[in-house]
């Protein structure tokens, strides 16, 4: 099949790679000429295990990009992997949603007027244009945003030119390409059987696959699966992390606790990990849009608030921990992890950049440590500081300097604390630190007995 994919971040390049490996013609569509050089390169734009061979095997021959939305003419499907952040109440900002959404309409309408008066599309046995919701939105945006901006800017009537279709993504950071190829499930909403079949054809590469359901229901109820799915998930963090403070206060090793309990199969032992909690592109942003949709809808999510609370107070608890052990005003001290979670560049709502502020905010110098997140930190800081990345000019808070390489960054600091769970910490130079002091945020493999002393958030 032939098919565009607009925006071209972590999930849209994922996606298309994926795509053209199964064999499908794929054009990303983006606004970001670097991101659209580096496919046409045959370089990944970000840092995810096994995306770059694909981008390079496929690009130039079933994958290329383009800044041109005019391409999209020529497939049988768009699909829209464009950012929905939150605005700063925490409500879902679909403003990069109804900017594409625009684009491709004005496409459609472009290559409709250029075709003598009627559209031709590529979609074989239809003439509408199939558009794919991707991004995770809440229910009623494909039907009543998406859908009604494309048509009135393409000119088209959804239904008759036009056919929509939601199929939210259920990949990680870190794990994309494996998570997108051999998934859990595929879930599809469609607003007709042609646009269901289309879809069914897409993903039939996969769909053979042992353990792979596909679940086709109405475009409200995929728009949910995907917020349901993840604020699942961030509640069993923020539980395991409520019960694991708990076990600390009475002394007793969350680990030990939430091990048993997972071997309860209702419960299951994935996402049992205490620690510093959730952070990354999705679960702050997507448990904040459905606590403000929900209120929207007049129902109060309590239960959501709490889970958000619980998960906001660890950062906190993590530094608290530390002023247990060292003094900290004035001292040096490393941050070992910047990504949100190990094998990802992905910085976006990372706990480890709470805990640098606090850090800084009680007077540390912090030496900061990441075996691929630095750049994009960097360009964090510089971006809130107005160009400055190191900031070592701030006299009202500690410095921040980086180091790239582990055992210079633990060199004579006074101690560290452990944010993202990366196997290279797993064996730590602990040797040329002042003080062997490490506080642990995600309870890593290490070899208490060199240290001086250790100390584990929920544990
Ligand atoms: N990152 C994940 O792990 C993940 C997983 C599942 C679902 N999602 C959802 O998928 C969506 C995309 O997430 P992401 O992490 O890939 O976002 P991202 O910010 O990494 O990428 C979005 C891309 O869209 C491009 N873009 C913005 N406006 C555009 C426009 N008008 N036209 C064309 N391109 C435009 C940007 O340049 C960027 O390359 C979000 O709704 C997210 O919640 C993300
Ligand atoms: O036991 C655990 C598991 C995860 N985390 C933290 O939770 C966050 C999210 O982790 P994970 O879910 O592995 O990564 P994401 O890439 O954010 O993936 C989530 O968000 C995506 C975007 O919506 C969804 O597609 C995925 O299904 C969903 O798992 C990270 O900060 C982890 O450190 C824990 O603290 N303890």
């Amino acid at each position: 099949m032939h098919v565009s994919i607009v925006g071209s971040g972590y999930v849209g390049t994922t996606v298309a790679a994926c795509f053209a490996d199964m064999g499908h013609e794929v054009v990303n569509v983006d606004i970001d000429e670097d991101i659209v050089d580096a496919i046409n390169a045959g370089e990944s734009p970000i840092h995810e295990p096994g995306l770059a061979p694909l981008i390079d095997e496929h690009a130039g021959s079933r994958l290329r990009a383009t800044t041109d939305y005019g391409e999209i003419v020529d497939t049988d499907l768009t699909m829209l992997c464009l950012p929905t952040p939150q605005h700063e109440d925490g409500s879902l900002d679909l403003g990069p949603m109804r900017a594409a959404s625009e684009s491709l309409g004005e496409a459609l309408a472009d290559a409709d007027d250029a075709a003598t008066g009627a559209h031709e599309d590529a979609n074989p046995g239809t003439d509408s244009h199939l558009v794919v919701v991707k991004s995770t939105v809440l229910p009623g945006t494909t039907e009543d945003v998406v859908g009604p901006l494309v048509a009135e800017a393409g000119g088209m009537t959804v239904g008759d030119d036009l056919d929509l279709a939601m199929n939210p993504e259920f990949l990680r950071m870190g794990t994309a390409v494996s998570d997108f190829l051999d998934p859990d499930k595929v879930v599809v909403g469609a607003t007709s059987e042609d646009a269901a079949a289309t879809l069914r054809a897409l993903y039939a590469p996969i769909l053979d696959q042992d353990g792979t359901e596909y679940v086709e229901t109405d475009v409200r109820s995929a728009e949910l699966i995907k917020y349901a799915n993840n604020a699942f998930l961030a509640s069993k963090v923020s539980l395991v992390n409520e019960l694991g403070n708990i076990a600390k206060s009475y002394g007793a090793d969350a680990y030990e606790v939430l091990d048993a309990v997972g071997l309860d199969d209702r419960i299951s032992e994935r996402f049992m990990r205490s620690g510093l909690g959730w952070g990354g592109s999705c679960f702050p942003k997507d448990v904040n849009a459905l606590r403000a949709g929900a209120r929207d809808q007049g129902y109060e999510p309590g239960l959501l608030d709490a889970v958000v609370a619980v998960n906001d107070g660890q950062p906190d608890r993590l530094v608290s921990l530390l002023a247990n052990h060292v003094d900290i005003e004035g001292a040096r001290i490393t941050v070992l992890g910047l990504s949100f979670k190990p094998h990802t560049d992905d910085i976006r709502k990372s706990r480890s950049l709470l805990v640098i502020d606090r850090l800084r905010e009680r007077g540390v110098d912090v030496v900061a440590h990441d075996p691929v997140a630095i750049e994009n930190v960097r360009e964090y800081y510089a971006e809130r500081n107005g160009g400055s990345a190191d900031s070592a000019t701030d006299v009202e808070t500690g410095s921040l300097t980086f180091e790239e390489s582990v055992a210079e960054a633990l060199a004579g600091v006074d101690g560290a604390v452990l944010a993202t769970d990366w196997p290279e910490y797993d064996d730590l130079p602990v040797e040329t630190m002042n003080q062997r002091i490490l506080v642990d945020g995600r309870r890593i493999d290490v070899d208490r007995d060199r240290l001086d002393a250790y100390d584990g958030l929920t544990w």
